[in-house]
């Protein structure tokens, strides 16, 4: 069955045009998923013995190869290659003008998996920002009591999900550790422990479903996988009940209370009210389950990513204190200097702060890349100067990791991290300008469209973009305001190969499906 996919794949694949590569498995397939994290590090040992160790399937088979390939394979193949797979063919572009085109022309090129996003207002950022900046300066607090921080992801975690339980839901919790452990045994669990509990085994949920969970079947799972399906419940009925006193504040005439599930309930109540002249039908807005899934998905793709990243800038900090010292400088004259400290007033100018965010999102992305599909049709698509045409049931992957390290974007420093390329100065003297100190003087640089894009781009770009740059640069300006973060050197280390080990970390990093 292998060989006969294989073959298959392969001859389609060949007709396109392009280099192709072959991988004897499905990357899609559970099984696989499940298991290649274990088994791939073991396959690779057990290949690197024998003559066919150094070829594509160590380098290609495992999910995310192309975070720590970068742009090799792209300098070796071109900016377009196949990877032939037992399941589908996958093409990997590494071209901007191709991947713009491939984002705009949204109604051949859709995504896999239809989701609706929520509404992300320009009016709730300010209440992104305030809350992140609070959140951050606890997460201090807590760990100016440590004596040293053996492990930053959990704590950033639970920064992250306050700042959506939050903006999200009007729940407002204190960073404190010590009510980490609430009874989830018999009593009732908060709005906050059922979300985490769901965002901690989500894979869970998507593999299982809720229904299974929750079901008449449920006294018969694992005791944990109860807990989770308790934690849907619970979940489900902290946002029926937010719904019902939305609505009933609607109804009195009274304001929302400034929140993404009241913004949505709104949004989706004035579309019920809508009426399309040309079909002459009634909008019917969102009903329950929608808005719940839409909750869920503004919960899922807006923890990890900003944990993930935060965790990145904390590390890549260490290991460059004189980066340190130029954001400290900044924030010292944008917060401290000249008084800003909300939204509107320091967020634009804290630049430094949100390069640094820009360059981890450039070097170590969370999203590594849109998968998009030709469908049930066949299509054609330009690279370069070549027309690829594209048979149907093809997958199309715009690799942002290759794009983010080509030395056609980003010159031969591609590979090191070093925020000052996205800050400019400048230089113009004008009279108005004399006062204004280098701080004011300099711009973020943007890059050319398609060459940099960690929210992705077109009508299904993030919806969290705004959020996110609000929510990783405030936490940057809290952090590093006062405090500097420092490797822990091991046993007579010098700090300079501290800092070495910290890169090597890094370097060392990439996905896996669970932790
Ligand atoms: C550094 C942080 C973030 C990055 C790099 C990021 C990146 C992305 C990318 C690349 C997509 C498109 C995925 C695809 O097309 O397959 C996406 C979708 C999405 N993101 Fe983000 N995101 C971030 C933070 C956030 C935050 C904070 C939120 C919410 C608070 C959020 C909410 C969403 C939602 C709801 C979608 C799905 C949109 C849809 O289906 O149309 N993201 N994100």
């Amino acid at each position: 069955w292998v060989v006969h996919r294989l073959t298959t794949n392969y001859s389609i694949a060949k007709r396109v045009g392009v280099p192709v590569v072959v991988i004897p498995v499905d990357p899609e397939s559970p099984l696989w998923m499940l298991t290649s994290d274990y088994l791939g590090p073991f396959i690779d040992c057990v290949l690197s013995w024998i003559p066919y160790g150094s070829g594509s399937f160590t380098r290609y088979a495992h999910r995310g190869w192309d975070v720590h390939d970068k742009a090799k394979s792209f300098l070796e193949l071109g900016d377009a290659f196949i990877l032939v797979t037992t399941g589908k063919n996958w093409l990997y572009i590494c071209n901007a003008d191709t991947i713009m085109e491939l984002l705009q022309r949204r109604k051949e090129f859709d995504r896999p998996v239809e989701i609706m996003g929520p509404p992300f207002g320009e009016p709730n950022m300010g209440l992104v920002w305030t809350e992140c900046i609070r959140q951050a300066n606890e997460m201090l607090d807590y760990w100016k009591g440590c004596p040293d921080i053996r492990q930053t992801g959990k704590d950033v975690r639970r920064f992250s999900l306050h700042v959506l339980t939050s903006t999200g839901f009007g729940k407002s919790y204190s960073f404190d550790r010590s009510t980490d452990e609430v009874s989830k045994e018999g009593g009732q669990l908060t709005y906050k422990d059922s979300l985490s509990l769901i965002l901690e085994n989500a894979i869970l949920v998507m593999l299982l479903g809720p229904n299974l969970l929750t079901g008449s079947l449920q006294r018969f799972l694992p005791k944990h996988w109860r807990l989770v399906g308790r934690a849907t419940n619970t979940f489900k009925k902290h946002i029926a009940e937010s719904i019902k006193e939305e609505k009933e504040l609607m109804a009195e005439g009274k304001a929302n209370k400034g929140n993404f599930i009241s913004a949505m309930v709104r949004a989706s109540e004035e579309d019920a009210r809508s009426y399309d002249p040309s079909t002459g039908q009634h909008s019917h807005g969102l009903s329950e389950k929608e808005i719940f899934g839409n909750i869920f998905v503004f919960n899922f793709a807006g923890h990890d990513s900003i944990a993930i990243t935060l965790t990145y800038v904390i590390t890549h900090l260490a290991a460059h204190p004189e980066i340190q010292d130029w954001i400290a400088a900044e924030i010292n004259h944008v917060c401290k200097e000249q008084g800003a400290t909300t939204y509107r007033d320091a967020f634009p100018r804290l630049r430094r702060c949100t390069a640094v965010v820009y360059e981890t999102l450039r070097t170590s992305t969370p999203f590594p890349a849109v998968v998009k599909t030709t469908g049930f049709a066949q299509r054609s698509i330009k690279v370069n100067d070549k027309n690829l045409d594209l048979p149907p049931g093809m997958n199309i992957i715009s690799t942002f990791p290759s794009m983010n390290a080509h030395p056609r974007h980003w010159g031969d420093d591609a590979s090191t991290w070093r925020p000052s390329r996205w800050i400019s100065t400048n230089q113009e003297d004008s009279s108005s300008e004399k006062e204004s100190s280098i701080f004011d003087r300099e711009i973020l640089y943007t890059p050319p469209r398609g060459v940099f894009m960690p929210w992705s781009d077109g009508d299904r770009a993030c919806p969290g973009k705004k959020f996110a740059q609000v929510e990783l640069t405030g936490a940057v300006s809290a952090l590093f305001k006062d405090y500097r973060v420092e490797p822990v050197p091991e046993n007579g280390e010098s700090m300079e190969s501290a800092r070495k080990r910290t890169v090597d970390v890094i370097e060392d990093s990439g996905m896996v499906l669970f932790d």
